[in-house]
């Protein structure tokens, strides 16, 4: 498959190793200082990139035919309109805030614990991501995954940083040196606490993720989520 990065930073470089890995060819590494793109020359995208390219990368490879896989978080006010766009052109497209096959595990397994909880009206919930110092955005995408899947199984209707609130599930972002992501979800009453989290140790997963997942999207066409590609729920 002939790969194009769209970011050529820490997760671009991770993808770029796992995508040889996988005897897959990486034509072009688009970065922000990039001219030219040659859109005849690649089969499939790859974005990791910042906030505020993330949608204007998407919006070109929809609108040149090409396949595109997205993780970089904090630019989802645009997402409807990505998903618009895919339809209008019959693209295929797939965001992500976590690509790690044990995260989207963790997801689901955050739905079940959701609905589980829904009744037992004597527990808070409340979640913590913690991440490294560059990271541009807070909460990170995954820590807004997981306060949807409450949200989409509970009486919560609303997330904010760092605010307690009726039905508002309150996440606490944190910032330390070198960490690639450790997400916690807690649920607390005066007698017991209940907690799940995961931790990853290094980048690998989130690059491993993003190949498969343009691996599995060529020939296809739609919107697209993890849960798809993993055949997850
Ligand atoms: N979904 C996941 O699994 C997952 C995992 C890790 C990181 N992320 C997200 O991926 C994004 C990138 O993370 P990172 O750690 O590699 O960041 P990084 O800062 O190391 O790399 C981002 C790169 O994007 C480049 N860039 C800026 N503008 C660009 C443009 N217009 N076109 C192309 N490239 C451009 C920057 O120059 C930089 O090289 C972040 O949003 C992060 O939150 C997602
Ligand atoms: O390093 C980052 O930045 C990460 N971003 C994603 C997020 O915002 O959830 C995934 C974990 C790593």
């Amino acid at each position: 498959m002939r790969i194009a990065l769209f970011g050529y930073g820490r997760m671009g470089k991770m993808i770029e190793q796992a995508a040889l890995n996988r005897n897959h060819t990486i034509v072009a590494k688009i970065d922000i200082d990039t001219k030219e793109i040659d859109f005849s020359s690649f089969d499939v995208a790859i974005d990791f990139s910042m906030p505020t390219a993330a949608y204007g990368n998407i919006t070109k490879c929809l609108e040149n035919n090409i396949p595109i896989i997205s993780g970089t978080t904090g630019w989802l006010e645009n997402y409807e309109n990505a998903v618009a766009l895919c339809k209008e052109k019959e693209g295929a497209f797939i965001y992500a805030s976590n690509f790690s096959l044990g995260v989207n595990v963790f997801f689901e397994l955050n739905e079940y614990l959701a609905k589980m909880m829904k009744s037992l009206k004597q527990y808070n919930v409340s979640m913590e991501e913690i991440h490294h110092t560059q990271k541009l955005d807070a909460p990170s995408g995954t820590a807004i995954t997981l306060a949807e899947g409450v949200i989409n199984n509970s009486d919560y209707t609303k997330w904010k940083l760092d605010e307690s609130g009726t039905n508002q599930i309150p996440i606490t972002a944190k910032r330390i040196e070198a960490v690639p992501g450790t997400h916690t979800v807690f649920y607390d009453s005066e007698i017991d606490s209940i907690e799940i989290k995961h931790t990853a140790h290094n980048r690998e997963g989130f690059a491993l993720g993003a190949v498969i997942a343009a691996e599995w999207i060529i020939g296809k066409k739609g919107i697209f989520t993890m849960k798809d590609v993993l055949n997850l729920g």
